[in-house]
């Protein structure tokens, strides 16, 4: 990212984002609403900059969205908002549309809902799972299609205990790179590289126990009266 200005609306949402991501495993953690999204979003480019550029595998976002978004794999925090087809099977077919329907295609499928504990289910409807399933049905969808980046913004955040450690557990086995937007201090923790957003700008960049620990001296600053 490149001197990246977002501004969305009225509002300056990322303010002067530079940026070299090159560690297997990145955390973004900030307060609601200090930018994290946004910044999930420009890597993949369902967000753009107003001004600067954001490259991924040097394609600019703006010029080569299409090819981009082939390449990065966004997780969303609310996975109804990715599954798109009727049965769990199909969703995660879908990922694979530009395979030729047919043996090779299947076999993927099913490798592919085996690896992510769906095996069961591949015949069901898939707003009928339940919300841990249904992550790991969004998670399976975006890993199927092969992205060399992975993105996940607060994907465990609708989940139980057992679901939020399968997902971790899935992230962390990822051969891919992987730029994890979380407030699971946990999650963080297992991460090389950690960013601290505030007010729309990168406040710390470090390994994770400095930055985490700049984040929460940001929030004591914020709130002097609440208990540490
Ligand atoms: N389309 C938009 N138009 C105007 N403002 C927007 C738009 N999208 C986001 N914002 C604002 O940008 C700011 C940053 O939003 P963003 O979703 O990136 O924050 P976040 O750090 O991910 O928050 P959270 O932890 O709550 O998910 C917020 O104040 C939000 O209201």
């Amino acid at each position: 990212m490149d001197d990246v200005h977002v501004r969305l609306g009225d509002r300056d949402v990322l303010r002067g984002v530079d940026l070299v991501l090159r560690e297997r495993r990145v955390g973004v953690v900030g307060a609601n609403g200090s930018g994290k999204s946004t910044l999930a979003r420009l890597l993949n480019g369902l967000v753009l900059p107003t001004t600067g550029r954001v490259l991924v595998d040097g394609l600019d976002t703006r010029r080569d969205g299409a090819r981009v978004r082939r390449r990065v794999g966004f997780v969303f925090t609310d996975p109804d908002a990715q599954i798109v087809m009727p049965t769990v099977a199909e969703d995660v077919g879908y990922s694979l549309r530009h395979v030729p329907v047919g043996p090779e295609r299947d076999a993927r499928v099913r490798s592919a809902l085996e690896a992510h504990g769906l095996a069961d289910h591949g015949d069901h409807p898939a707003h009928q799972l339940s919300g841990g399933q249904k992550q790991l049905l969004a998670l399976t969808s975006v890993l199927v299609g092969e992205p060399r980046l992975v993105v996940a913004d607060e994907p465990t955040t609708l989940l139980d205990l057992r679901n939020t450690r399968r997902v971790a557990a899935e992230l962390a086995a990822l051969d891919q790179q992987v730029v994890l937007v979380s407030h699971d201090l946990d999650l963080l923790h297992a991460m090389d590289r950690i960013l601290v957003v505030d007010g729309g700008r990168v406040v710390a960049d470090d390994g994770p126990a400095p930055a985490l620990a700049h984040y929460r001296r940001l929030v004591d600053a914020d709130e002097p009266d609440v208990a540490r």
